[in-house]
């Protein structure tokens, strides 16, 4: 898939937002990617998971052994990449904050874990849900996320497999330009302040 034919996925999805977005981070931006809009679509979110693990080297996608993602927004991703990669998907939550493994999943120690997200934008919560694997046993040897959209800053601290990277500004609240201030502010996610 060209970059252009993942874009048409998302277009054709209404999933390419614009207007002013609060972002998990806290940081402001005219764009969201609106990556459950994407996900609707069974057929669509089976496409895109494909054309993902293609583009990882095939010695890792042998080695991946299960598929851990963070709620909510990665939770569909991440079982449409583990089902084109033929292992399970299991994700992490955070009812008290910090994320968790409940549910009765289970790592086993060691377990060869591919870390997936919907979106990175500064990379926390993709570190937040890397952090909570291995304290639950598991060993993250790469990620992979639908979107980049940290401007080649997000550091994972392994591999890091983006579908697409698309370059989108955003801004500190005391930094908005006037444009962006004069628009009401929405904040999409479920992130607590
Ligand atoms: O790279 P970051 O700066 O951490 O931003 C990206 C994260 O933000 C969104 O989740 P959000 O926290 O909004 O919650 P949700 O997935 O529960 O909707 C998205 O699903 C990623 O998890
Ligand atoms: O940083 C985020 O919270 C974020 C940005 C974006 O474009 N899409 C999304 O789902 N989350
Ligand atoms: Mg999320």
């Amino acid at each position: 898939m060209t970059e252009d034919d993942i874009l048409a996925e998302f277009r054709a999805a209404d999933a390419l937002l614009e207007g002013h977005f609060i972002l998990s981070s806290g940081l402001h931006s005219p764009r969201y990617l609106q990556c459950a809009r994407v996900l609707m679509d069974p057929m669509r979110g089976a496409r895109l998971a494909s054309a993902l693990v293609a583009t990882m080297p095939r010695d890792l996608r042998s080695a991946i052994e299960i598929v851990v993602s963070p709620a909510m927004g990665g939770i569909i991703a991440g079982h449409e990449v583990a089902r084109a990669l033929g292992v399970e998907a299991l994700f992490v939550e955070r009812p008290a904050g910090t994320f968790e493994l409940r549910r009765g999943f289970r790592l086993s120690p060691g377990q060869k874990v591919l870390m997936v997200e919907d979106v990175v934008t500064t990379g926390l919560s993709s570190r937040e849900a890397i952090k909570a694997i291995e304290d639950a046993g598991g060993d993250v040897i790469a990620a992979a996320s639908l979107v980049d959209r940290s401007n080649g800053t997000a550091d994972l601290g392994v591999p890091f497999y983006p579908l697409i990277r698309l370059t989108v500004p955003t801004y500190e609240a005391d930094a908005l330009p006037p444009e962006l201030a004069a628009l009401p502010a929405e904040k999409p996610g479920s992130r607590k302040a």
